[in-house]
C-alpha cells in the first residue's frame, strides 16, 4: 500500500448521523461540479410497518440490493450469517457494492458508507476497499462504532491506521459543522468545474 491516500473517515454511533452527513456532502459536491465521475453506495434502513426489517445498499445512480434482513426465510438463506436478527446476505451485497469499487482511470471521487461488521462478512469488499485508499483517489467513508463499545473487526481497525486516513468523530454537536468542513476539503482534492 503506497499510502498516499486522500481519505476522510467519518465514525460515530449508530445513529449519530453518518449516512445523512456523507449523503448531504456527496449533494454539494455533485452540485459544485455535475462533470465529476462519483462512484460508491450508502446503506439505508427497510422499514414495513414503521418496523427495521433489514438494510439495503444503494448505488450513488439509485440502484438498491440487500444487504441483511430480519424476514427472509428461503432455503438460500440458511446458510447466511447473523448480525443480531438480520442475515446477511453476501451475494446481493456483492453484486452491487463490488463494481462500484472498482478503481478506474476517470474516477473523481469514491463513497463508501458504510465499514460495518454486514459489510464485513464479504471477503472480498475490504480488500477493495483497501485498493480505492491505495488508488490516490479521494474516499469519503464512513464506519459506525459498536453501540456497547466492543473492538471493531481487526481489518477496520487497520483502516482507521492507514497512512492517508483523516478520522472525524462525529456528534450532534458537531455534525452541521462538520459538513461544511468535509466539503472544503474535498473541495480541494477534486477538480474544479
Ligand atoms: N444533522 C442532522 N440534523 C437532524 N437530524 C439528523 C441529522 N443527521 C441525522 N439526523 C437524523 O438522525 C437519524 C439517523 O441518521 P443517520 O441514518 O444518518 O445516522 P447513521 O449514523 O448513519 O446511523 P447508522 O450508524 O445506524 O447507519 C435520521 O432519522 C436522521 O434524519
Amino acid at each position: 500500500m503506497a499510502g498516499t491516500g486522500k481519505c476522510l473517515l467519518v465514525t460515530g454511533p449508530p445513529g449519530v448521523g453518518k449516512t445523512t452527513l456523507i449523503m448531504r456532502v456527496f449533494d454539494m459536491i455533485r452540485v459544485s461540479n455535475p462533470n465529476l465521475k462519483i462512484q460508491g453506495f450508502y446503506t439505508q434502513e427497510m422499514r414495513e410497518r414503521g418496523q427495521r426489517v433489514g438494510f439495503q445498499v444503494v448505488t450513488l445512480d439509485g440502484r438498491t440490493s440487500l444487504l441483511a434482513s430480519s424476514t427472509v426465510s428461503s432455503q438460500e438463506s440458511m446458510t447466511w450469517p447473523y448480525v443480531g436478527k438480520y442475515k446477511v446476505d453476501i451475494a446481493s451485497f456483492e453484486s452491487i457494492a463490488l463494481p462500484e469499487l472498482q478503481v478506474k482511470d476517470d474516477t473523481h471521487l469514491f463513497i463508501i458508507d458504510e465499514v460495518g461488521k454486514m459489510e464485513m462478512f464479504s471477503p472480498s469488499f475490504f480488500p477493495a476497499a483497501l485498493k480505492v485508499l491505495g488508488s490516490n483517489i479521494p474516499l469519503l467513508a464512513s464506519i459506525p462504532i459498536p453501540k456497547f463499545g466492543r473492538d471493531l473487526p481487526g481489518a477496520v481497525a487497520r483502516l482507521k491506521n492507514q497512512p492517508g486516513v483523516t478520522v472525524i468523530t462525529l456528534s450532534e454537536s458537531n455534525r452541521d459543522s462538520m459538513k461544511e468542513h468535509i466539503f472544503d476539503v474535498f473541495s480541494g482534492w477534486l477538480p474544479k468545474q
